[in-house]
């Protein structure tokens, strides 16, 4: 069934506006400093997580100063829906990482499963430390491993559903320049 657009209009007409482009910038910009400081000399692998992931790996990694390769992988457990189900992976890595630093850079860290399970990936697959980025951490108390935190944080956010710099409203608006979220959600 094709998208209702007008409705995909509305919800950017009627989204609250979390944080601005030039907040969102400096927050990149932040981390960027972060990561350079810790891994310049680890010769990182860094994946994007596909599709969330896609805006802030091209922004983070252009802030990044050192030699690095950069690669993709693509679990995805929401399916441009608004609520998660299992995860499923329609990419995994291509890259060997046996014995070397990876750094995994996704959107948004929120219930948690799919960092987890990318993470459990990644050491099984013989990575000798995985690092992570996000860009949003979510405030709330159901993440799947309280213990499991980002290394690299953009901003938190309030527990609403969000869109924006590469979220998705049912597929849509991950192009949104600023993180907004939809209006009753
Ligand atoms: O912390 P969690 O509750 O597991 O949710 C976070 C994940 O959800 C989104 O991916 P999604 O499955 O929507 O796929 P997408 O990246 O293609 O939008 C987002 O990009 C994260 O990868
Ligand atoms: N677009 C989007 N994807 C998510 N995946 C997990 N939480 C969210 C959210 O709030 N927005």
């Amino acid at each position: 069934m094709s998208a209702d657009l007008e409705h995909i209009r509305q919800v950017m007409r009627e989204a609250d506006c979390l944080y601005t482009n030039a907040e969102v910038e400096a927050a990149i910009a932040r981390v960027g400093a972060q990561i350079n400081a810790d891994l310049a000399e680890r010769n990182p692998v860094v994946f994007c997580v596909m599709n969330g992931g896609l805006i802030f790996s091209g922004k983070l990694l252009t802030h990044l100063d050192f030699p690095l390769e950069a690669s993709y992988l693509h679990a995805t457990r929401y399916r441009n829906e608004t609520s998660g189900g299992e995860l499923f992976w329609k990419a995994k890595p291509e890259v060997s990482f046996i014995d070397r630093d990876v750094l995994i850079i996704d959107d948004i860290l929120d219930e948690g499963h799919t960092l987890g399970a990318i993470i459990d990936f990644c050491k099984h697959a013989g990575a000798r430390q995985v690092h992570t980025a996000v860009l949003i951490d979510k405030e709330h108390d159901r993440k799947a491993r309280p213990d499991l935190k980002a290394d690299y944080v953009g901003l938190p956010c309030i527990d609403r559903y969000i869109f924006g710099y590469g979220m998705d409203y049912k597929g849509y608006w991950r192009n949104a320049a600023g993180i907004f979220a939809v209006k009753g959600m």
